[in-house]
């Protein structure tokens, strides 16, 4: 179909597409166009990956705001919201606006209600209709990206329960569902009353294989010799033959970590093929990403670049990933090493693919586990650049004979799983019902049935009275925890629900919460600080840096003193240990793995900080002490955090890479704004100590640092050495003489410089959490870690996150 031929677009696109290169929609953009998305109608579209799925979305949105509508764009990550924006903001120049939302949630994204065209996140999009947001009622065309994803275990339930809520504010509302290619994509559309374009077209060819000894094996049954050299890894090989072939490679790996290992490694490979030329546009690069940050990371892929690889995960500043989505897509970058986020849908298309890892570490199966067919396919699928390669290719690669013929079954022949609702896990359902409720999208026990009839889940399931006999739970459960309340057949809110659903917690982790610091309200676990010599004879437990106590916080034996001294006067504030320890049992926090031997070190510490912990602690011989005892690594990573020990001690000592240490501290912050609201709404007068802890985690630093660890690009190692130069805040720095920083900060001019120019204002991000909107850290760059319920976005990243904690 001719661009021109496109009805009810407006009538600049046409031309607009045309200088963009589009004369002619793909096949399957024009079966969507003849099955009316623009013109309103519903429609699923199960196209392979980079086939041309973005632009019958924006077809439809184009149409929609034409007829005085406003659409919605939801997609699975932030860094795609911030792809998908720059997309559209093309469009600005026609007079549409576009908005994007994401990270911390404004109570009800007020601004947006101009917008024309609005991207979120999926967990943004919920908050907003658990905030009411008004603007929410006017939408004419609602798009879901990667809608496959609705059978994530963790964030799939979220993404159905959002789009169900939306399709019932608005009955008239079009949706556009975007899929990879799936076993059942008739079911979606069943789902959503939508049209169906199910194809398998690609605007390339794409050739499936894999290597094994010195050959690649295709799926058209050729072979062709593929050496590899001495000492050299295959997928070392493969590069260096593409390169060879004057091609790029992408290869995916499991972790962030590999990621960054093996873009090291490949750059020794890609070194000596590039021309001089090459080399000094790649220095360009280089110098440009130590620019965006002064970290170890920013220098590693610096360093990764100017040899002609890269690396590229969720865990990288967005400044870094558009610099590497750039020159890779200049063909300076020979070759980048990702994790599976930029198989997610960024545009960067590559002559080979290599699907290094096709095991990953999952820590609620207990090890490595195989990826699955849709996964593997959706990397394989950004293989072949359109107008540049005859075709694509893409490989595994087998080590053995038996593992040639596993991947072949496996994956190169198989087709993708179908796609199945997760919604009637408990966790996904204890936390949409009640948000269901709260919001007034039901009040009985009929109205939830129905509002559930509306999801994928009723119309795939056999079994309907399985989905009731688990609401019914759930209800008695958020009965029993005073979040719902019952009056004949109607169901209510209570207050304190109210604001569970808005402060966008698992009903569970309220409740952990509200137990823990009821308990040390009550004095309960008083007795046992008391009565053993326990914690007041014993040191502090395992004092952070170097045997040093933790600047200003107080411990076990000041907690026990305090009580020996006055046993009539009210127990003392919670500590920030015992605090940090209640938000990481909850499921919002995932804990950090016991690791074989530390089981014995947090018992030890266990009973050496018994007087600081808030509820019970389980017997040893209970099956919920283990989980009890991993919390509380996490609780002493989270301490070890707020009293300055260096970040690279924390990741040594905990096993975890940098990004991962940011993910908790993120989400102890979060966790711990919302038990600030929760005590202050119960009137629990725990706030003020919650609050401290929570302050101290944010920066990592001792109260005196925090102000001047909130200058941008400052941290937590520059302020301390600005501070002990006797510069003592933002206003100091301000002021300062040039020299003096350069000296703090060891002789780096060009730091110096930033820093002093960013004294002038304040980063937002380095913000605090606002109490009263108890922001869930951003969901899917790293920065929250996974929810075990279903309710809140866990990273997808995260079970690749979990694999740097295991030992492969
Ligand atoms: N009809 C067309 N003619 C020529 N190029 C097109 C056409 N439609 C899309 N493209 C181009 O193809 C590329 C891939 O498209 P796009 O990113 O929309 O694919 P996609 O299916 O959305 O990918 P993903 O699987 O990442 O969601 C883009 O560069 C886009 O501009």
């Amino acid at each position: 179909m001719d661009v021109a031929d496109i009805p009810a677009v407006p009538e600049w696109l046409p031309d607009h597409l045309r200088a963009d290169g589009i004369e002619s929609l793909y096949p399957p953009q024009g079966q969507a166009v003849e099955a009316g998305v623009t013109e309103g109608e519903n429609l699923v579209a199960s196209v392979p990956t980079a086939s041309g799925k973005t632009l019958v979305a924006t077809l439809a949105m184009l149409a929609s705001v034409e007829r005085g509508g406003k659409a919605l764009y939801i997609v699975p990550l932030r860094a795609l919201a911030s792809e998908k924006r720059e997309e559209f903001e093309q469009f600005e120049q026609y007079g549409l606006d576009v908005g994007v939302s994401t990270g911390n949630y404004e109570s009800e994204g007020g601004w947006l209600a101009t917008k024309d065209i609005v991207v979120a996140t999926s967990e943004k999009v919920d908050s907003l209709v658990r905030n009411d947001a008004p603007w929410l009622d006017d939408l004419t065309c609602v798009v879901s990206d990667e809608v496959h994803l609705v059978d994530d275990g963790q964030r799939g339930p979220t993404l159905e329960v959002t789009l169900a809520k939306l399709r019932q504010l608005n009955p008239d509302l079009q949706t556009v569902a975007l899929s990879a290619t799936i076993g059942n994509a008739e079911a979606l559309a069943e789902w959503l009353d939508a049209a169906l374009v199910d194809s398998d077209w690609r605007p390339i060819d794409l050739k499936k294989g894999v290597h094994y000894g010195q050959a690649l094996h295709l799926e058209d049954g050729s072979q062709s010799e593929l050496p590899v050299r001495n000492s050299e890894k295959p997928t070392a090989a493969i590069v260096r033959d593409t390169l060879e072939d004057e091609g790029s490679t992408l290869v995916f790996v499991n972790s962030r970590r590999n990621a960054e290992a093996a873009a090291g490694r490949l750059a020794s490979t890609v070194e000596p093929h590039l021309t001089a030329d090459e080399r000094d546009q790649l220095a360009e690069v280089a110098d440009e990403i130590r620019e965006v940050s002064d970290t170890d990371t920013s220098d590693d892929l610096a360093e990764a670049v100017e040899g002609g690889a890269a690396f590229h995960h969720a865990g990288l500043a967005s400044g870094h990933r558009s610099l590497v989505e750039e020159a890779f897509r200049d063909r300076l970058v020979k070759v980048v090493s990702a994790t599976p986020t930029l198989a997610a849908g960024v545009n960067t298309p590559s002559r080979r693919v290599v699907v290094r890892d096709w095991r990953r570490y999952d820590g609620t199966a207990g090890g490595m586990q195989p990826l699955s067919v849709l996964e593997v396919h959706q990397m394989m699928g950004r293989a072949g650049r359109p107008g540049l390669d005859p075709y694509g290719e893409a490989l595994l690669i087998a080590n053995s004979h038996d593992e040639l013929d596993e991947l072949f079954e496996r994956y190169v022949w198989a087709d993708p799983e179908p796609v199945e609702s997760k919604l009637a896990a408990e966790p996904a359902l204890r936390t949409h019902i009640l948000a269901t409720v709260a919001s007034g999208f039901a009040n009985s026990r009929e109205g939830l049935l129905e509002f559930l009839e509306g999801t994928l889940y009723a119309s795939q399931t056999t079994e309907r009275g399985r989905l009731e006999r688990v609401m019914d739970d759930m209800i008695e459960y958020l009965e029993r925890n005073e979040f719902m309340e019952r009056d004949g057949g109607d169901l209510a809110a209570t207050s304190l629900g109210h604001t569970v659903s808005r402060l966008y917690l698992d009903p569970m982790s309220a409740a952990e919460i509200i137990d823990g610091l009821r308990a040390w309200q009550r004095g309960d676990g008083r007795a046992r600080a008391d009565d053993g010599a326990s914690a007041a004879d014993r040191p502090a437990a395992d004092a952070p840096a170097e045997g040093e106590e933790p600047p200003g916080f107080t411990t076990a034996s000041d907690l026990a003193a305090d009580a020996e001294d006055d046993e009539e006067t009210e127990r003392p504030d919670p500590t920030a240990m015992g605090l940090y320890h209640l938000v990481a049992r909850t499921p919002d926090m995932y804990e950090l793995y016991l690791r074989s031997g530390d089981e014995e070190e947090y018992q030890m510490l266990a009973f050496e900080r018994e007087a600081e912990f808030l509820g019970s602690m389980p017997s040893e011989f209970d099956p919920a002490f283990e989980d009890w005892l991993s919390a509380l690594k996490t609780a002493r990573m989270l301490e070890d955090w707020a009293s300055e020990v260096d970040e690279e001690v924390v990741t040594d000592r905990y096993g975890v890479g940098p990004g991962d240490v940011r993910g908790k501290v993120e989400t102890a912050q979060w966790l711990l704004g919302a038990a600030e609201s929760l005590a202050g709404e119960l009137g629990l007068g725990l706030a003020p100590a919650i609050r401290e802890a929570r302050v101290r985690a944010e920066h990592g630093v001792r109260e005196e640092l925090t102000d001047l660890a909130g200058v941008r690009s400052v941290g937590r190692k520059r302020a301390r050495r600005l501070f002990d130069a006797g510069i003592e805040d933002r206003a100091d720095l301000r002021e300062a003489d040039k020299s003096v920083v350069l000296g703090a900060l060891r002789g780096r001019e060009r730091t110096a410089e930033t820093v002093l120019e960013n004294a002038g204002h304040r980063d937002p991000s380095m913000d605090g959490v606002d109490p009263d909107e108890s922001a869930r850290p951003d969901e899917s760059d790293g920065g929250a870690s996974g929810s075990g319920g279903g309710s809140a976005g866990a990273d997808p990243d995260d079970e690749e996150d979990q694999s740097s904690l295991g030992d492969f």
